[in-house]
């Protein structure tokens, strides 16, 4: 466990003393998580952006609570961008939950409920976690977007991408199909795609290409973040665009991100999204009682 003296750069007050907190990855996409279910800890916006912070705080992409559940399920997992702002769905953090949750069950496939609807986390093998992240939502008020409109191919051109595909996962995403991931400024064209007015909730944005062996080479900007090693809900919207697109033949594909491989299947029988891949343990520490925000 990190001690008092570890926690330096965010020293202040305001946390419930001794808040434990771990510290966990997807292939590179990072969270704070925080067990509320046996305390009264709710985090602000503005905790959320300090302990967020790579400089002066923990330091990761999404901070996240696993508390009691609300509608169904084991657990109610809440999400936070490191912007502060409380988001419905994350698919590299439900794995993380559910492999939590996973030793608590002892193995039992244990549901996560979210504001974006139940998540059915299981052990796919030792080292994987498989998360059915429920039905694909394709219509445009679903996105959602600023009115009625194509979501397989939107009237949208910001610099060299264009035409994307529109997915929803629970959250938004604007899939943009270009002959190079790795060429595209994601840095200079993702906020612009993000704040676009067709998105009124704001839009995650994903740029890929085929690779010759049929999968899928992908890179993001998160809503609420800006580039990140891995998006898995990102990985499920690509995977979704690509075979609307007719690029995939089967269920099944590879979605290949900066930090790594995520196995996507989109089942035709309900339409739900079904993603397998690592959840990594970092460490665990405990939130300083002096930090303000
Ligand atoms: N990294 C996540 C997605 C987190 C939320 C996203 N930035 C949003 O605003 O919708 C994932 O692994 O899915």
């Amino acid at each position: 466990m990190w001690t008092a003296g570890l926690l330096g750069p965010y020293n202040g007050a305001m946390i419930t003393p001794g808040t434990p907190f771990l510290k966990m990855h997807g292939l590179g996409n990072d969270f704070v998580i925080v067990d509320t279910r046996h305390t009264s800890f709710t985090p602000t916006s503005a905790l959320v952006r300090a302990l967020s912070d790579r400089r002066t705080g923990i330091g990761c992409d999404q901070f996240i609570t696993i508390e009691p559940p609300r509608a169904e399920g084991w657990a109610f997992m809440g999400i936070r961008n490191a912007d502060g702002e409380v988001v419905e769905s994350c698919g590299n953090a439900a794995r993380c939950v559910g492999a939590v949750l996973l030793a608590e069950t002892k193995g039992a496939p244990v549901c996560l409920d979210t504001l974006a609807g139940p998540i059915v986390a299981e052990a796919a093998s030792e080292e994987r976690v498989a998360v059915d992240m429920g039905p694909a939502r394709l219509a445009w008020d679903q996105i959602p977007l600023a009115g009625p409109a194509d979501t397989l191919s939107l009237d949208l051109a910001v610099g060299p991408l264009s035409a994307p595909v529109a997915v929803s996962v629970g959250n938004p995403h604007a899939v943009f199909f270009v002959p190079e991931a790795e060429a595209v400024d994601l840095d200079r064209w993702g906020p612009l795609v993000e704040h676009h007015p067709l998105f009124p909730r704001r839009v995650n944005v994903e740029v890929v290409h085929q690779r010759p062996d049929g999968s899928l080479r992908m890179r993001v900007w998160e809503r609420g973040v800006g580039i990140t090693r891995a998006c898995g809900t990102g990985a499920c919207a690509v995977l979704i665009a690509a075979r609307r697109r007719g690029l995939v033949p089967g269920e099944t594909a590879d979605v290949v991100l900066d930090g790594g491989t995520l196995t996507i299947t989109w089942r035709e029988s309900d339409s739900h999204v079904v993603m397998a891949g690592t959840a990594t343990r970092v460490y665990s520490g405990v939130l300083d009682p002096g930090f303000t925000p």
